[in-house]
């Protein structure tokens, strides 16, 4: 039998973390670690490696190289107690059309075999305003409705890391802004850990508090959203992203 992980391990320990599609080399020896209850952003532009690495954290791509720790599991051996403990979210993702919100609730709360599923659903529901959707078919649903429903899906577990991969991408910055406010809060009242793939700068300056900025698979920069604005002299993280993405340097 195995040891059980240290309960105070890291969220993610990544260690030279790599994935390489024939002559594109995605992820390019990434390290970082996300601490317990920390908000980590994973920033990059189009094809940077943010969506690859989230699938190897995920435990979906085999890495070509390095090693990951999840919760204190290392992911190549023991992958599955990793993920009770995990869930992700993203709007790519869609959840059977023709089930309704409660079907599909039911079917992941069975999947992470949730004690009291249907209070569960319940909790979540009154949490994230879906108590009238309960009944309604998925598919029939607007973006801001699934967004929600989605957001209700990754935390059917209560999971102590919860990687989101452009949580408010389609949204309408007024949903957008619910969406924002609403994690912010379950943040601190949880003490989940974050990762947070996102294009949005104003909100991963708002949601974390270290930034890892990805080019073409490498790390190129990394710090709490002051420490880069100050190290870049700008006034947003949009500018110190521009900057990286155009290779004007850090003063
Ligand atoms: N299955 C695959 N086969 C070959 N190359 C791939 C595959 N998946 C991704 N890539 C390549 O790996 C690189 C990283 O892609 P990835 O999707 O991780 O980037 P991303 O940062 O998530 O981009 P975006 O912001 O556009 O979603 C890109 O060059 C992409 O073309």
């Amino acid at each position: 039998m195995r040891p059980a992980p240290d309960p105070r391990a890291p969220a993610i320990e990544a260690e030279g973390l790599t994935k390489r599609y024939g002559a594109t080399l995605a992820v390019d020896a990434l390290s970082f670690t996300l601490p317990r209850g920390g908000t980590v952003g994973l920033l990059g532009g189009n094809g940077a490696g943010k969506s690859t690495t989230i699938a190897m954290l995920l435990g979906l791509l085999i890495p070509t190289g390095g090693r990951v720790r999840v919760l204190g599991h290392d992911m190549a051996r023991d992958r599955f107690a990793a993920l009770a403990r995990a869930n992700f979210s993203s709007p790519y993702i869609a959840l059977p059309h023709r089930l309704s919100v409660a079907e599909n609730l039911l079917v992941y709360a069975h999947l992470y075999d949730v004690p009291d599923a249907a209070g569960r659903i319940a909790e979540l529901a009154a949490q994230l305003s879906l108590a009238d959707l309960l009944d309604r078919p998925a598919g029939q649903l607007s973006a801001g409705q699934k967004t929600r429903v989605a957001l209700a899906k990754s935390l059917i577990n209560r999971p102590d890391l919860l990687l989101l991969d452009e949580p408010t991408a389609s949204l309408d910055p007024d949903t957008a802004d619910w969406v924002r406010s609403w994690l912010e809060r379950y943040r601190q009242e949880s003490g989940c850990a974050i990762l947070l793939a996102s294009h949005n700068m104003a909100e991963v300056e708002r949601l974390c508090d270290h930034v890892l900025m990805l080019k073409t698979g490498r790390l190129v920069d990394s710090g709490s959203p002051a420490e880069l604005l100050s190290r870049y002299g700008r006034d947003d993280l949009e500018e110190v992203f521009l900057d990286i993405a155009r290779d004007r340097r850090a003063g």
